[in-house]
C-alpha cells in the first residue's frame, strides 16, 4: 500500500464499485442537502465486469489539495457532492495502521492530509447508465477503507453515498437492494439494505439497449425537484402506490416470481415516465426508440399470455431489459435485433457486447421474424440503437490490487 512520492510516503487504495438499476425507482427529493427521498426503492446491482467505476484514493503529506481525475482528466473537487462525501469520511477516519510499513496515519493526522482521486468508468460516463452511482459508490467505499472507517450501524457507509448521489446508495450492495427511505431529518436511517445477494436469482439476465450515448437535456437532479414542486401525481405515487409496491417487489424478489417481478418492474417505469409528463415543463426521457421498445415487449409479452421479459428506463431513453432465463435472453436478443438491427458498417460483434457468451447466442436467429409480428405494422430500423449489452446481477464493491496512480508521483499512470 505504501511508496515513496517527491521524498514523502503515499498510501493508497483502488477498488471497483458496480451501477445499478432501479426497479421501483426513486423521483424526488424532501431534503436536497442531504438527499433524502420521499419514497423507497428497490434496484437490481449489475455486474462490474461489464459496469462500474475503478477509483484509487491515495494519501501524502507532499499534496497539498484534494484533486480529483476522471476518466483520464483533471476536474473540479469542489463541487457540494464531493465535499459533502469527502467531509463526511473524514470525519469518521480513525487511526490507521500501514500493513507493509507500520506507519501510523493518527486521526488527527486525517484532518489535514490531502488526496489524489484518480476514477475511471469502463462504460460511458453521464449517457444515462448510472455512472454517478458508480462513481460516488466508489469514491466514498475507497476513501472509507483508506480511511480506515467502520461502519456505527448497518449503512452508514451508504448513507454518505446518498449524499454524492442518491441512488449510489444502492451501489455499496451486490444482488438485490432496497434504499429505505427513512424518516429522521438528519437521514441516518435513509440507508442501503441488501435483500439479497447477486446468487439468489442467478437466471436472471439483464440486456441493455443503449439508444444513445449523448448527455441528456435534463439531469435527474432537476428534473425530480421540477416533479416535487409540480406533479401532483408525483405526490401521490410516493404516499400511496410505492409503499405498496414496495412490498410486492420484495416478495417477488424472494420468490424469484418473474411474472409478478416484470409486471411491477414496467408498470413503475410507465409510472415514473408518467410523473415526468405531468411535471410543468413536462419532461421527455424517453424517445421514439424506447417507445418501439416497450411495443416489442409489450407485443410479445401479450402474445405469450405471460411475461416474456420487463423493461424499465431511467431518466434517459435507453432501456434496461429483463428475461427470467438465458433461454429466453436470447429470444429477446433474437427480437431486439431483428426490429433494431446493426448499422450497415457496424459488426454483430462491437453491436452486441457485455457478456454474450453466457448466451451462447446463435447469430442466425437474430434473422428470425418473430411470430407475434406477423399481421401487425412493425418497422425494421437501422442503426437506432448504439449497442446492446448483456449482463446479469453484480456484486458489491470491492478493493482491487491493481492501482490507476503512479506511486512515485502520486499522479494518474
Ligand atoms: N467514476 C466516477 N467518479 C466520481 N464521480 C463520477 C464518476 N462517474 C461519474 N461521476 C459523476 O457523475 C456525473 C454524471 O452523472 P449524471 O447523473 O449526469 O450521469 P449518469 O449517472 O451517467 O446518468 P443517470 O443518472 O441518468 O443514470 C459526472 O459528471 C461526475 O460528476
Ligand atoms: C431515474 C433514477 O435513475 C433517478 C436517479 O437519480 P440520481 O441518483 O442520479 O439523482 P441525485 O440524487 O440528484 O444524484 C431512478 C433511480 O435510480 O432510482
Amino acid at each position: 500500500m505504501e511508496a515513496e512520492t517527491q521524498g514523502d510516503w503515499v498510501v493508497m487504495v483502488t477498488a471497483r464499485a458496480p451501477t445499478n438499476i432501479a426497479v421501483i425507482k426513486y423521483w424526488g427529493k424532501r431534503n436536497q442537502k442531504l438527499i433524502l427521498p420521499i419514497n423507497s426503492s428497490i434496484s437490481i446491482t449489475l455486474n462490474p465486469h461489464d459496469l462500474s467505476a475503478t477509483t484509487t484514493v491515495v494519501v501524502s503529506p507532499s499534496f497539498t489539495a484534494d484533486r480529483l481525475w476522471l476518466n483520464g482528466k483533471e476536474v473540479s473537487i469542489q463541487g457540494d457532492r464531493y465535499q459533502n462525501c469527502l467531509r463526511e469520511i473524514r470525519s469518521r477516519a480513525t487511526e490507521v495502521t500501514d500493513s507493509k510499513t507500520g506507519r501510523i496515519i493518527t486521526k488527527k493526522d486525517w484532518e489535514s492530509l490531502h488526496v489524489h482521486i484518480v476514477s475511471k468508468n469502463n462504460f460511458p460516463t453521464a449517457a444515462g447508465l448510472a455512472s454517478s452511482a458508480a462513481g460516488f459508490a466508489c469514491l466514498v467505499y475507497a476513501l472509507a477503507q483508506l480511511m480506515g472507517v467502520q461502519e456505527r450501524y448497518k449503512g452508514e457507509i451508504s448513507s454518505i453515498a446518498r449524499i454524492g448521489s442518491g441512488s449510489a446508495c444502492r451501489s455499496l450492495y451486490g444482488g438485490f437492494v432496497e434504499w429505505d427511505m427513512g424518516k429522521d431529518d438528519d437521514g441516518k436511517d435513509s440507508i442501503a439494505i441488501q435483500l439479497a445477494d447477486e446468487k439468489h436469482w442467478e437466471d436472471l439476465v439483464v440486456i441493455i439497449a443503449v439508444v444513445s450515448s449523448r448527455q441528456k437535456e435534463t439531469s435527474s437532479t432537476s428534473g425530480m425537484q421540477d416533479s416535487v414542486n409540480t406533479s401532483k401525481l408525483l405526490l401521490h405515487r410516493a404516499k400511496e402506490i410505492v409503499p405498496k409496491v414496495m412490498l410486492e417487489m420484495r416478495e417477488a424478489i424472494k420468490e424469484r416470481d418473474f411474472a409478478t417481478f416484470a409486471r411491477i418492474c414496467c408498470a413503475d417505469s410507465n409510472q415514473f415516465h408518467a410523473t415526468c409528463l405531468d411535471t410543468s415543463p413536462p419532461i421527455f426521457y424517453m424517445n421514439d426508440t424506447s417507445k418501439r421498445i416497450i411495443s416489442m415487449v409489450e407485443r410479445w409479452n401479450r402474445a405469450e399470455g405471460t411475461p416474456q421479459a420487463a423493461y424499465t428506463f431511467d431518466a434517459g431513453p435507453n432501456a434496461v431489459l429483463f428475461a427470467p432465463n438465458k433461454a429466453k435472453a436470447c429470444e429477446l436478443l433474437s427480437r431486439l435485433l431483428f426490429y433494431f438491427p446493426p448499422a450497415s458498417d457496424k459488426k454483430i460483434s462491437s453491436y452486441v457486447v457485455g457478456d454474450v457468451d453466457m448466451l451462447a447466442f446463435k447469430e442466425v436467429d437474430s434473422c428470425i421474424k418473430p411470430p407475434e409480428v406477423e399481421g401487425t405494422n412493425y418497422t425494421q430500423s437501422f442503426g437506432e440503437l448504439d449497442y446492446i449489452l448483456c449482463t446479469r446481477p453484480g456484486e458489491g464493491p470491492l478493493v482491487l490490487k491493481d492501482h490507476l496512480v503512479d506511486p512515485s508521483i502520486g499522479l494518474p499512470i
